[in-house]
This record gives structure tokens, sequence and C-alpha cells, in this order.
């Protein structure tokens, strides 16, 4: 079989160098192309009889060159949820040349996520994922390893653990008032507005704070174009890109990404060049001045400055592995939280007596004089529950894509290495096996009211019927900032303001668009009316 393979790669390299040096012979071109393409597929279709003889998953037909991608139209979550009630809890497809594995149950996930989960603690590359940070020197799509785990430790202790989510609590409570001003700023102008751009401009002005200070969200001009640089990106990262999956295009680039992608990545270079320089700057001038910065809390681009500089650090950090960390945390952390605000308020003007009781839960603990705070969300179980409820149906991150490092059996099936998971949250919330009624928007199935035995079910990766943050130590780093950015402003939300969405319209539909994380198809335009208001004359 290996001479084979070697003849035929020998003749797929000459049939190249022809075509290269004739490129004006069209005709000779057509047939050596056909020729070329045709006897790749049958080595092909020989060499996957030959690993088909190992025990896969369950798998639809598959068409040549294309494998299963055909059937992942329109939406892939919505799609593999479809085709696992007909193949299983554990599929197995090919995307393009590419193998995967799809697990579509709790207990199918927890099979991949906690039993094997040192087999699938990597992450695939893509080929705009690779260029957008600098050759994969990111930490979200490292590899598991001494990198990766340093990575882990600083976004824990610097950025994402208790005691800086602490200290930044003034940073969350600003932006807050800041976005609950221009709401009654908007409703006094008689204008609408479009709920998800609105959150998305607090999560990131959050987020960019965090990192970089005051650097992005100083002025408007500047926070609009990192804003707007997420969104292009996480755009550009969720189309399908044919190189990625069909192994004879992997060098050719016929949809032109690579354009797109230059441009969104010098576009970002020249933003965190501009921010390290001011940072730099500021640096020597405290140095200058000997004053030590006491007293200053340091940004997550200080502490990662310090181990750049630092010359016995344990991890050597390049000017490209901050850049690469920082596009990830903006992309990972801003429009998931912004989506998940957003799809819950959608739930509660469809569902009034939600609503009602949500805005009488927060009335009765915080009453009418002040606005809700963080430290108050403890006394909102039945908030928790609303948003609880929101992210079993409305996860938005439905799939959590993992790739195997070697070889494993699981349930009696073979998984080669270098196969990539998906594990199908989405599908995971609406299992009818573990959710009574698993289409209705019922927050009290939360609260320990039912006997159902889900009151004390939490989301951070425990309970595998409901995994909206992942699992394990892959799982999300971001969850605390997430689920106190999301109740906090949502309480603000339902405490300040009356919902209305545009006459003739009581309800909003609920339909999702494809994309890496789960947008609404069509946007929340809403009139928020003020119920109290937050700015009371001094
Ligand atoms: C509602 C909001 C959010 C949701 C639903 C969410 C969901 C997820 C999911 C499903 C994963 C993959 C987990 C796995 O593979 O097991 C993940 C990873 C990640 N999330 Fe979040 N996330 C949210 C907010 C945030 C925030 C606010 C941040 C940071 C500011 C963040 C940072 C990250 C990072 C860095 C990773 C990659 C971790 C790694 O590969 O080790 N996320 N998130």
């Amino acid at each position: 079989m290996d001479s084979f393979v070697r003849i035929w790669k020998s003749y797929t390299t000459h049939i190249f160098l022809y075509f290269k040096s004739n490129m004006a012979d069209y005709q000779g071109y057509i047939i050596l192309f056909i020729t070329w393409l045709v006897s790749t597929i049958v080595v092909r279709a020989i060499l996957s009889r030959k690993q088909n003889k190992t025990n896969r998953p369950p798998s639809p037909q598959a068409l040549p060159i294309i494998g299963h991608l055909h059937l992942l139209a329109p939406i892939p979550h919505q799609a593999l949820h479809k085709l696992s009630t007909r193949y299983g809890p554990i599929m197995h497809l090919f995307l393009g040349s590419v193998p995967c594995v799809i697990a579509s149950t709790p207990e199918a996930a927890k099979e991949f996520l906690k039993t094997h989960e040192t087999s699938f603690s990597n992450r695939p590359q893509s080929s705009a994922v690779d260029f957008l940070t600098y050759g994969s020197q990111d930490f979200s799509f490292a590899p598991y390893g001494p990198y990766w785990k340093f990575m882990k430790k600083i976004c824990m202790s610097e950025l994402l653990g208790g005691h800086t989510l602490n200290q930044l609590l003034p940073v969350r409570r600003q932006e807050t008032l800041k976005f609950l001003r221009l709401l009654l700023q908007k409703e006094k102008a008689g204008e609408a507005i479009d709920v998800g751009g609105e959150l998305l401009r607090l999560s990131n002005n959050v987020v960019s704070r965090m990192i970089m200070s005051q650097t992005c969200s100083e002025d408007d001009s500047e926070a609009e174009e990192v804003r707007k640089l997420v969104q292009d990106t996480v755009l550009l990262t969720g189309k399908f890109n044919a190189s990625d999956f069909i192994w004879f295009l992997r060098n050719w680039d016929l949809q032109g990404f690579r354009k797109r992608l230059k441009e969104i990545r010098d576009r970002f270079d020249t933003m965190m060049e501009r921010a390290i320089e001011e940072h730099q700057e500021e640096r020597k001038k405290i140095k200058e001045e000997g004053s030590g910065g006491e007293g200053q809390i340091k940004d997550l681009l200080d502490v990662l400055l310090d181990i750049h500089e630092h010359e016995n650090s344990d991890i050597k950090l390049t000017k490209e592995n901050i850049k690469a960390f920082i596009l990830d945390i903006f992309m990972a952390g801003t429009d998931t939280a912004a989506l998940t605000t957003e799809w819950t308020l959608a739930e509660l003007i469809n569902h009034p007596h939600v609503m009602e009781r949500a805005r009488q839960e927060i009335d009765a603990v915080i009453g009418n004089g002040r606005i809700v705070e963080e430290s108050d969300l403890v006394n909102l179980p039945y908030l928790q529950a609303v948003v609880k409820e929101t992210l079993r149906i409305h996860p938005t991150g439905p799939l959590i894509v993992r790739e195997s490092s070697e070889s494993c059996t699981i349930w009696g099936y073979d998984i080669p290495p270098k196969t990539q998971l998906f594990v199908n949250v989405w599908a995971i919330g609406r299992d009818p096996n573990h959710w009574e009624k698993p289409l209705e928007f019922r927050p009290e199935r939360f609260l320990g009211e039912e006997g159902n035995g889900k009151g004390q079910l939490d989301v951070r990766g425990q309970h595998f019927h409901m995994i909206p943050f992942g699992s394990g130590r892959r799982g999300c780093p971001g969850t605390s900032l997430a689920l106190q950015f999301v109740q906090t402003n949502l309480a603000a939300m339902i405490q300040c303001f009356e919902w209305k969405v545009k006459e003739g319209n009581e309800t909003v539909d609920m339909e999702e668009k494809p994309g890496l994380t789960l947008s609404r198809a069509h946007p929340l335009i809403c009139v928020p009316v003020p119920r109290l208001n937050p700015f009371p004359p001094m």
C-alpha cells in the first residue's frame, strides 16, 4: 500500500509541474486535471476502505471530496442535532477530508470531556485563526502543554480570577451606569435601540478596560474601532473556508479569505502596537519618577509586558504572544456575554409573566431607591434561574470544538488521532430524555420547585446535562465574569425600564443565524420606557 501511495504522489507532482509549465494549453490542462482528480478519488477511496475496517461510529453516506459537508446546512448545530436523532449520540462524519466525531447527549459528552479528557484537550487549527493569531501564538487554540498551562495561570490569576474581578468591580459598575444613561438618552430622543448592538458596545468596553485600562474606551472612535474589529473577526472566523476541509484546496484561496484576513490583522496590529507603546511610555515615566506605581491596579497588558521584559521568566513571551492572547480574550469574551443578555431579554419579552416575577423579586430585594449591584445577585435566585434557562436553550457557544491527540476507544468505537470533536451543547440542552418539555422557557425548573433534581444544577461543567461553558481544563475561564455581566446588566435593564417592541408586535421571533456564536437572525429592536429613573436629581 505504501509504495502505491508513493507512486501516486510522484504522479501528482509531475502533473502539477506539467501544468505549471503549460499554462496556455487549457485543453491539456482540463484533461490532466480530470485525470488527476479521478485517480486521486480512486486512491482515497481505496485508502478509506482500509480505514473503514476499523470500528468507527455510525455515519450517513458520504459524497466524494466533500464527505458530509452538504449535510451541515443551513445551521450546523441544528443539522447535527437532526442527524443524531437518526444515527445516535455518537456519530462519525467526514467534513471534506477531515474526520470528525459528534457527541449529542450528556452521557456521550461526559465520555469525551471527562473520561477521555486527556485525549481531547487540544483544539483544531483553522487557516483563519492561524493567520489572525500570528501563526497560532495564542491561548485558546494552543495545544495542551506547558505554554497553554502558563497562559491559563496568568488568565486566572491576573484577569478572570475572583481577586482581579473584585478589584475591577468599579470598572464594570461605571460601564453599567454609562449604559443605563445611554438608554435614557435614547428614550428621551424618541429613538428605538438595537439591544444587541448596545450590549456588544458595553461588553467590549468592560473587556477593553480590564485588558488595557482606558486605551480602547476613552474616546468613542477608538471604542468603535475595537468593536468593529471584534465583529469582523467573529464573522470571518465563523465562515466556511473550503481550504480547511477539502485537501486539494489546502494551498488555494478560492474564496479570497487571505486578503480580508490580512486587512483585519493589520488593523488589529496597529491598534495593539499603539496600546503597547502607550503602556511602555507610562511604565517608563513611573520608573523615572521612582513611584513604583503604588496604588495603581495593573491591567492585563501591563502584566504581560512584565513577563515579556523579565529575563528569567519560565516561558518567554513574545510581542506576538501578547497580541494573540489579547485577541483571544476579545473574541471569546465580548460577543458571547452580549448575545446571552440579548437572548434573555427576548425570552422575557415573549414571557411577560416571567418578566413580572423577575421584576417583583428585584423590587422586593433592592427597592426603588438604588440600582441593583453585583453583590445583590446572591439574593436573586429567580433571576439566576432565568439566565440558566436562557443558557440551556440558547447556548452562545453551541458547539464545543476539540481535537484528539491520540487514538482511543469510546463505547467500543475507534477514534483515531487528529479527529475533530464537536460536542453539541445546543442539542444537549434540548434533550427530551433529560428535560421535561425542553422547548418551553420555564426558569422554575431550576428552583427545585418541581422536584426534578435540577434545583442545584450548576453551569460550570460539572453537570453534563448543561454545559454552556464547556467542561474540564479547557472549559471557559471567563464563566464568573460572564455570569456577573449577564445577570447584573439584565437585572438593571428590567429594574429601570419596561421594554416595548415595535408597534403591532407583541412578541419577538427567536430565529437563529449561522455563525461561530449563536446570534439572532433578526436584531432585537426595542424602546426602553423608564419605570425607575436611575439618576435622580441631586
Ligand atoms: C455567556 C458567555 C460565555 C459563554 C457561553 C462561553 C462559552 C465558552 C465555551 C463553550 C468555551 C469552550 C469550552 C470547552 O472547550 O470546554 C469557551 C472557551 C473560552 N472562553 Fe468563554 N464563554 C463566555 C464568556 C467568556 C468571557 C467573558 C471570557 C473572557 C473574558 C471568555 C474566555 C474564554 C477563553 C479564553 C476560552 C478558551 C479556553 C481554552 O481554550 O483553554 N469566555 N467559552
